[in-house]
């Protein structure tokens, strides 16, 4: 974990360094899951040393899959750990599918969003969408940031708070009031504009070990 750089990009910035890092240095996206992961759940840990229930709350991309891998290193950590999933889930592919299968041989269920499961956690995690949300959210999806809203329960948001554009930091339909962010591999502009300060509450930062030198092929879109 390092601390808050300067430099701010848009999610096709950060996307284009996840993909400069995968493809020209060789870091399999699988491992730069399994860092964001890791480092996210130590944050939970040193933020939230009491926390013995975590609910992770997943959507159908990497995001959700960086919540897998989260869930998985809390329930070898002995926590109780609970695990839903707002669609069916049928969308998830590639690594964050690998994530869910590693977390249900490890003997944690997925089970369907309800908002009665969401009771007895003492810490919320938001693992429903990061750089990949690029339309307003509606219906169960809506539902379900609005209900993680209204729950007494500290969020931990993954990436970015679902909801939140992360080029604009409006909000889009709805977005999740997180108490902590932890941010991978760049700072979004979104994040320091409109809604977005209130929505990330304190901002961590993880670079997941992407070399120095992935970052001088993109411009930053801005500083902070
Ligand atoms: N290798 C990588 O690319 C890495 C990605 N990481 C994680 O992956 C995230 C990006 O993952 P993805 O690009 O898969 O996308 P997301 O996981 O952010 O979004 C999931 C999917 O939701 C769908 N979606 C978008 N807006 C929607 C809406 N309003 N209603 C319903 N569905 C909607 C899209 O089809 C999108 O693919 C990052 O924010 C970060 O958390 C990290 O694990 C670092 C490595
Ligand atoms: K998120």
């Amino acid at each position: 974990m390092t601390e808050l750089p300067r430099q701010l990009y848009r999610a096709d910035q950060v996307r284009e360094l996840d993909r400069i890092a995968i493809e020209a240095y060789g870091i399999p996206g699988a491992v730069l899951m399994e860092r964001a992961g890791r480092a996210a759940f130590a944050r939970l840990r040193a933020r939230w040393p009491g926390a013995r229930h975590v609910t992770v709350i997943c959507g159908v991309g990497n995001n959700a899959g960086d919540g897998f891998v989260l869930a998985c290193l809390a329930h070898e950590a002995g926590l109780t750990v609970t695990v839903l999933q707002v669609d069916d889930g049928a969308r998830l592919r590639g690594d964050a599918l690998a994530a869910q299968r590693r977390l249900q041989a490890a003997g944690v269920a997925v089970q369907p969003f309800a908002p009665a499961r969401l009771q007895d956690a003492d810490v919320l995690v938001d693992a429903l969408f990061g750089t990949g949300l690029d339309r307003p959210l509606a219906g169960a999806w809506r539902a379900a940031v609005e209900v993680i809203n209204a729950a007494p329960m500290p969020v931990l948001a993954l990436d970015i708070p679902s909801g939140l554009h992360a080029d604009t930091g409006t909000v889009l339909g709805a977005a999740v009031r997180a108490a902590l962010t932890v941010t991978f591999i760049g700072l979004k502009l979104g994040m320091f504009l409109e809604a977005g300060p209130v929505c990330c509450g304190e901002i961590l930062y993880d670079d997941l070990g992407v070399p120095a030198a992935v970052f001088e092929r993109v411009q930053p879109a801005g500083f902070r």
